[in-house]
């Protein structure tokens, strides 16, 4: 059996908010991850997609602990590693790799690339047989790039290439599980399939699980093969990619899928654009019961009081679960009429 080997438990950070003059003080908190449970298991790809400000790279340095969660626990390969000093996470942390948005803002433009792939390795004392530059060479070929590059800087190099060598940097230390915060968003569309299809042969190939955070359905359907969706904080659908993609069961899935143009490739199951009515709620005081109700067509006065748990379905798939109390049942196939503002809707409460 696959192991789960990142696991992540009721999860949550908030971020104080200050004010006040002449003594600022704590007067509220931003809710930016607020109790979510994660699952990843040994070698496979897991996307987590939502809007921008829904939490997805907060979650991710939670989960590389480059932050401290306010509460929740964080378990890798059956340890705890929630409050784990940094002394006892050092042997974790080149197991849990990061690689980010901006290639270039996370690679020092004074160091040479070979110098900035066996860095980790020179941090680490880790001698690999061979020696570290012969290991940096073989990195650099293994994502693509030309050994012979070795003595460049990043500016010689384009933003694919940049990004490829992120990705050479953290698997200098064999890492385990990398998380890949929006790691193609700042790339051109023609580049980005080629760095997507590169991590998916390194999954393949080195048995390396991914958590691939993205805001675009687009991307993470030909990449990851469980998804979780992430609405101001909280995980409100997960499940395996065909289901999310075939069989939502969350407005918010649906009116994310309905953005992408056409997520299968074959006229897929959610055409319908669904725009929806309003803005994002602050996380600084998030709407109560759920949290999506405000901008939901499918709103009533008890998604006001009561918050819906993620909860799987009779007969949704294994592990496909949803939290809403209206889920689409599992066998619709298609979204035939959206009703896109609640206003709109005369047979919604929440429309009054
Ligand atoms: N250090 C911080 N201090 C205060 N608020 C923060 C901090 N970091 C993030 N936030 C807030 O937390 C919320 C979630 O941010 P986060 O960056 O995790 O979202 P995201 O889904 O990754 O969005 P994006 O794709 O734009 O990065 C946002 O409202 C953001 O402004």
């Amino acid at each position: 059996m696959t192991e789960d080997i990142l696991i992540a438990e009721g999860l949550t950070k908030h971020f104080p908010v200050l004010g006040g003059f002449p003594f600022r003080r704590r007067v509220g908190a931003v809710q930016a991850v607020d109790g979510i449970d994660l699952t990843v298991r040994a070698g496979e790809s897991f996307g987590l997609v939502g809007e921008s400000g829904c939490g997805k790279s907060t979650t991710g340095r939670l989960l590389t602990r480059l932050l401290e969660p306010t509460a929740g626990r964080i378990h890798y390969r059956g340890r705890d590693i929630t409050h784990a000093t940094r002394k006892e996470l050092a042997p974790v942390r080149s197991e849990i790799q990061m690689i980010f948005q901006d290639p270039y803002a996370s690679l020092n433009p004074r160091q040479t690339v070979g110098r900035i792939v066996s860095g980790p390795m020179e941090i680490n004392g880790i001698d690999p047989p061979g020696g570290r530059t012969a290991r940096a060479r073989e990195l650099l070929e293994t994502v693509g790039l030309n050994p012979e590059h070795y003595n460049r800087f990043p500016h010689e190099f384009s933003g694919g290439q940049r990004q490829r060598i992120g990705i050479a940097r953290a698997l200098a230390l064999d890492p385990k599980v990398i998380v890949a915060d929006e790691p193609v968003s700042a790339l051109d569309v023609s580049i980005q399939a080629q760095v997507v299809n590169l991590l998916a042969r390194l999954r393949r190939e080195l048995g390396i699980a991914f958590v691939f955070i993205a805001h675009d359905l687009a991307v993470v359907r030909h990449f990851s093969q469980r998804v979780a969706v992430m609405y101001l904080g909280k995980i409100v659908e997960e499940g395996p990619r065909d289901d999310i993609y075939h069989r939502p069961r969350h407005p918010y899935t649906h009116a994310l899928l309905s953005a992408v143009p056409d997520p299968d490739g074959d006229g897929g199951p959610v055409r319908e654009r669904i725009r929806l009515a309003g803005d994002v709620p602050s996380p600084v005081q998030p709407p109560s019961g759920c949290r999506f109700r405000t901008r939901c067509w499918k709103a009533r006065d008890v998604c006001a009081e009561v918050e819906p748990v993620l909860a799987r379905a009779d007969g949704s798939g294994p592990g496909h679960v949803s939290a809403c109390h209206f889920p689409e049942p599992p066998t619709v196939e298609r979204a035939t009429e959206v009703i896109l503002d609640p206003a709109l809707d005369p047979s919604s409460p929440a429309g009054d």
